[in-house]
């Protein structure tokens, strides 16, 4: 049965994003934000109360008001929800404990040491089934979907594994990477055994949430910009391939409908003619890409853009905001095909709600006062190639 027309729920009223995500034309660029639920509403901690955050995602009643809460605020301006989770629910259920300290962030109190360590053993050697203890994420899913009642489709998202393997070595965020460098350069033949565990759990995973009622998915790999090109092409993107390339055979081995792929390598603007030749439908670009610069390459693979304002412009005013609004329209095309308009990262706390707004209202107004579509000239994507192969050899990929 297939998700997306799928009986038990309502049929979508507004399918712009899957359209464009599949590479059709459209009337205008859709919209969403990462991390749309969070923070910055008033009405997130109203709902979140005293519950720690693993309890809200636990909770299908909560995540899914969490999910719905921006579709409410934003209605008319915003083109998808995403699920309420957090991409630390795959290191939980490969059996490792994972807590959220308010105003710190994730803390793992046994990260995996070292290969000897004996809970990179167990975590190894332990069957890790993602379809029952990962059971809480497809139920809100599912009441997500009926709760949308078909107003916008439904992102489902993980963590890539480069990420995962991260915070799984270093216990929680981190500024020097001194464990998960030790273990991709020290450890490398153990890092590729566990990150090819975890791209094993993360199709499995994503096609689930499938099943449960996403209609597109999204793969976030957020410390790729750690790596340098080469580590990159080791330890990350092959597991991102991986995961685009089993994930439409799983699906239809479901009886599911293959739904839009999208990869966000942040930091790895390095990689972006690599990502354009994987089977991912869209690749998710943060705000080291100039717009007009990565559009010619993606247009030249046929891929279509997710991105990128620096999410910092939010705190900068009504005329940042535009400015940086129009940069985007401009240079993705004019925002008819290829491109579904993001910021480049999260959105962080402290924005104002109503800049945010203001920030949908933009893209709205001026993708609608560019008429014609405009595509890259050959002399256009030509310079382009010519600047990614210079910022290439910069950076000593070559
Ligand atoms: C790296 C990462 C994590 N989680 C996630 C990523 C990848 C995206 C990215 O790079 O930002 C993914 C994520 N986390 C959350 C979502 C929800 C859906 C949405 O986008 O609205 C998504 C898609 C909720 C959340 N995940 C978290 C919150 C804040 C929790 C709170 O304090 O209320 C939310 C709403 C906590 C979290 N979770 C994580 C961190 C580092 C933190 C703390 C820092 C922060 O809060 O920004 C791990």
């Amino acid at each position: 049965m297939a998700s997306i027309a799928d009986p038990q729920f309502e049929p979508l009223k507004n399918d712009l994003l899957l359209r464009v995500a599949r590479g059709q034309k459209a009337e205008r660029p859709p919209c969403w934000v990462m991390r749309q639920a969070g923070r910055y509403l008033p009405e997130y901690h109203e709902a979140k109360g005293q519950n720690d955050f693993f309890e809200c995602c636990r909770s299908p009643e909560i995540a899914s008001t969490l999910t719905l809460q921006p579709i409410d605020r934003y209605e008319g301006l915003i083109d998808a929800a995403i699920i309420f989770s957090d991409i630390l629910v795959i290191p939980q259920a490969m059996g490792m404990e994972v807590v959220m300290v308010p105003e710190k962030g994730p803390h793992f109190p046994n990260p995996l040491s070292s290969p000897e360590d004996e809970q990179y053993r167990e975590v190894m050697e332990r069957e890790c089934d993602v379809k029952e203890s990962l059971d809480y994420v497809y139920k809100a899913i599912t009441m997500t979907r009926r709760k949308l009642k078909g107003r916008v489709p439904l992102y489902g998202f993980c963590g890539a594994p480069f990420t995962l393997m991260c915070y799984m070595v270093e216990g929680g965020g981190s500024k020097m990477f001194r464990h998960a460098k030790t273990w991709i350069f020290k450890y490398a033949v153990e890092a590729k055994k566990l990150l090819q565990k975890i791209a094993v759990l993360c199709v499995e995973y994503l096609a689930q949430q499938v099943v449960a009622g996403a209609q597109i998915v999204q793969v976030f790999d957020s410390w790729a910009g750690e790596l340098s090109p080469t580590s990159f092409k080791e330890v990350a993107l092959p597991y991102l391939v991986y995961i685009c390339d089993n994930l439409p055979a799983r699906l239809r081995e479901l009886g599911q409908e293959v739904v839009p792929m999208v990869v966000f390598a942040k930091g790895a603007w390095y990689a972006l003619d690599d990502l354009c030749k994987t089977k991912y439908d869209v690749i998710g670009l943060d705000w080291l890409h100039e717009p007009k610069e990565a559009y010619a390459v993606a247009q030249k693979h046929g891929k279509v853009l997710q991105g990128n304002a620096d999410p910092g412009i939010l705190y900068g005013g009504h005329e940042a905001t535009t400015k940086v609004v129009e940069e985007m329209v401009e240079g993705f095309g004019g925002g008819k095909q290829g491109w579904i308009a993001n910021l480049g990262h999260g959105i962080t706390p402290f924005v104002k709600p109503d800049d945010l707004k203001f920030f949908f209202q933009e893209i709205h107004r001026l993708s609608g006062l560019r008429q014609e579509r405009h595509t890259p000239s050959k002399a256009d994507v030509e310079a382009a190639e010519q600047r990614m192969h210079t910022r290439n050899i910069l950076q000593g990929d070559w």
